[in-house]
């Protein structure tokens, strides 16, 4: 009889178990998510070259036009994304909406609308005063100068658009970002229309990050096109690593455990399974599993392998191995309100004839390939404005004194009520949002300066809370995700305001000539009540800004806590998450900088552990 041949190993760590035809892999880490926090956590890892690391992606090396071309990013790519919708949303006329989550290689990175800011240092101080030392701006600061680099426009553009920045706000990292030379002509006006406004004007918004400011997109300027986690972290080292395997279009099904004679729970590893084939295999991780599998599927992973609420899992069938509340608790989003204006005579260059006319279309686009320039080289926003409560809202401290009278239970979901960590904890961050909600240092409401009459407002500090749980009959199918906006009246009261702002701003001198005209929601709703009830009617309402985070919180347990300022889950050993799902309360900030700041962190704190 012919024996079968094992084959050398890669790595001194992979090694044949249970017999010649069922090799178990063992990597030192094993990573879900090959996204925009496993990628960074990925490069940083294998930097030792005695250290074997594993990332696992649900999706593919995408090497599209549709992501890596700037002037694409107005739209979303969607072969590069996932297709789950949330639960009805019942304060938004129980519409479900997409749950928008990168499903490539980069994850959010190569999706993304680009924005590249980061939130107002109180925002992480915010995170350090609920217990997570070492995770307040200056524990943070040294990882965004490590992640990102920036690239001024030239002079002339400067010049011509008013640009002001400072490149000594960012590092020399190598997430590579820029405010492209070109710039759509109407920029110029529309962001001027903010000069004398009474808010900030930091020169650099990633210096001071509360005021109205110009803002850089995550292109590289050398290039031309997109920066993604893969580009920045991954490209660069494939071929080079030998230590470093990416596994791409698997799925990674669960995590396994071993349990010790006193009921001590340790992650031993993962199952996959190979899109390609339909196998399931079992790696072994022998220092860690560290989850980067993002806001919506870190839970989700976390309970279909046994550890989360009881009474979810126990609904789903699922065996209990922990029980953590925390796991799909505290899920937050900025809440949006995309509201349009139609405009009278813009610029020939505009979005408008790019969408409407396409000789036109096809001209800049064959600009942007033979020289890398015109409305294709740039994304669509390159001006940001983010408010404290007090700069849209005179009555700001009414909406104080609502929150600090108001009894928390009673607009969170039904499991604050019987778990006293998780209401201690919230109680907690809703004391923090009522002193930031009081001052100038953290902004609570974003307008985003786009050269047209698209206008994305975003209430950046909501109060309500959502759940991500399982569902009941599938467990391994897409999670229930559940925002429960409004769930808190105090967001709408916030949302409402931000609008009349809006709405306001439109109507200064500055922009008469364009004869601004609201066409969503639509000036016929003018009450309150007829604000909200217009966002549900047009469409104009979203649950989310496509920063779904905070469902396996950095908190200590006593506060609902997931995880430890040491990302391990508690609990359970040798587990680790590192993506959104951690951010124990959202900061006002689009969260991309944010998240190649936590992952570089979050290496550092790995490594040291070692
Ligand atoms: C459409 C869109 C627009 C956005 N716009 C901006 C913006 O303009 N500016 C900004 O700063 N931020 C923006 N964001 C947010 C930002 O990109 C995300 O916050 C960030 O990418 C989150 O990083 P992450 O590592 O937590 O998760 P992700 O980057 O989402 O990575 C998670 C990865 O895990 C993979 N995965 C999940 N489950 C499994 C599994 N079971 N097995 C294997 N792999 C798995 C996913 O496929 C994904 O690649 C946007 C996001 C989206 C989706």
């Amino acid at each position: 009889m012919q024996r079968e041949i094992i084959r050398p190993a890669p790595t001194p760590q992979v090694r044949a178990r249970n017999g010649p035809s069922q090799r178990v892999r063992t990597y030192d880490y094993v990573i879900v998510g090959g996204g925009t926090t496993g990628l960074v956590a990925a490069n940083r890892l294998s930097e030792d070259p005695h250290k074997t690391v594993l990332v696992i992606e649900n999706g593919i090396l995408n090497n599209g036009t549709l992501s890596s071309i700037p002037g694409n990013s107005g739209g979303l790519n969607f072969e590069a994304m996932y297709d789950i919708y949330s639960a009805p949303v019942p304060n938004l006329g129980n519409q479900t909406f997409l749950v928008t989550v990168g499903n490539v290689v980069g994850g959010g990175s190569y999706v993304n609308g680009m924005q590249f800011d980061r939130g107002a240092n109180a925002d992480y101080d915010a995170w350090e005063e609920l217990g997570n030392k070492g995770w307040g701006w200056k524990g943070l600061q040294k990882y965004f100068l490590k992640s990102n680099h920036f690239d001024a426009p030239s002079a002339e553009t400067k010049k011509e658009f008013g640009i002001t920045y400072d490149a000594k706000a960012y590092g020399d990292g190598p997430v590579k970002v820029s405010i492209p030379d070109w710039q759509f002509p109407d920029m110029k006006k529309i962001f001027a229309s903010w000069k004398n406004v009474d808010i900030p004007h930091p020169q650099e918004g990633f210096a001071d990050p509360v005021g109205v400011y110009w803002s850089p997109n995550s292109i590289n300027k050398a290039t031309a096109t997109r920066t993604t986690s893969r580009s920045a972290y991954y490209d660069p080292i494939a071929s080079k690593r030998s230590n470093l395997k990416l596994l791409t279009n698997s799925h990674v099904d669960e995590i396994t455990f071993s349990t010790s004679r006193t009921g001590a729970l340790t992650a031993t590893g993962v199952k996959y399974t190979s899109k390609d084939n339909g196998v399931q295999t079992h790696v072994i991780a022998a220092k860690e599993v560290i989850l980067a599998a993002g806001g919506v599927f870190t839970p989700h992973l976390l309970m279909v392998s046994g550890i989360g609420p009881k009474d979810v899992l126990e609904a789903a069938g699922v065996a209990v191995k922990k029980d953590s509340p925390a796991v799909g608790s505290n899920f937050q989003d900025h809440i949006a309100n995309y509201m349009n204006f139609d405009l009278q005579g813009l610029a020939t260059n505009s979005i408008i004839s790019i969408n409407t006319n396409a000789t036109y279309n096809q001209t800049v686009y064959d600009l942007y390939l033979t020289s890398k320039t015109g409305p294709y080289s740039v994304g669509r926003a390159n001006g940001l404005v983010f408010m404290a409560l007090k700069h849209f809202e005179s009555n700001y401290k009414a909406i104080v004194q609502k929150i600090r009278a108001q009894t928390a239970a009673n607009f969170l979901p039904a499991r604050y009520s019987s778990n006293e960590n998780l209401l201690r904890g919230y109680k907690k961050q809703a004391d923090i949002l009522a002193k930031q909600f009081s001052s100038a240092k953290a902004a609570v409401g974003e307008i985003v300066i786009q050269p047209w009459g698209f206008s994305g407002i975003a209430n950046n500090k909501p109060l309500s809370r959502g759940t991500i749980t399982l569902n009941t009959t599938h467990p391994e199918a897409y999670p229930i995700v559940q925002w429960n906006t409004f769930q808190n009246p105090v967001d709408a009261d916030i949302m409402v305001s931000l609008t009349k702002y809006n709405r306001k701003h439109w109507a200064r001198p500055e922009l008469a000539s364009y004869k601004p005209a609201e066409t969503s929601p639509g000036t016929q709703y003018q009450t309150d009540e007829e604000i909200i009830h217009g966002g549900i009617e047009s469409g104009s309402l979203a649950p989310s800004f496509a920063h779904p985070s905070g469902g396996c919180s950095m908190m200590p347990e006593k506060f609902g806590g997931c995880v430890g300022a040491d990302l391990k889950v508690y609990g359970v050993g040798k587990l680790s998450v590192i993506d959104a799902s951690i951010i124990p309360l959202v900061p006002a900030a689009h969260l991309q900088a944010t998240m190649y700041a936590i992952a570089e962190k979050a290496s550092d704190i790995i490594k040291a552990r070692a």
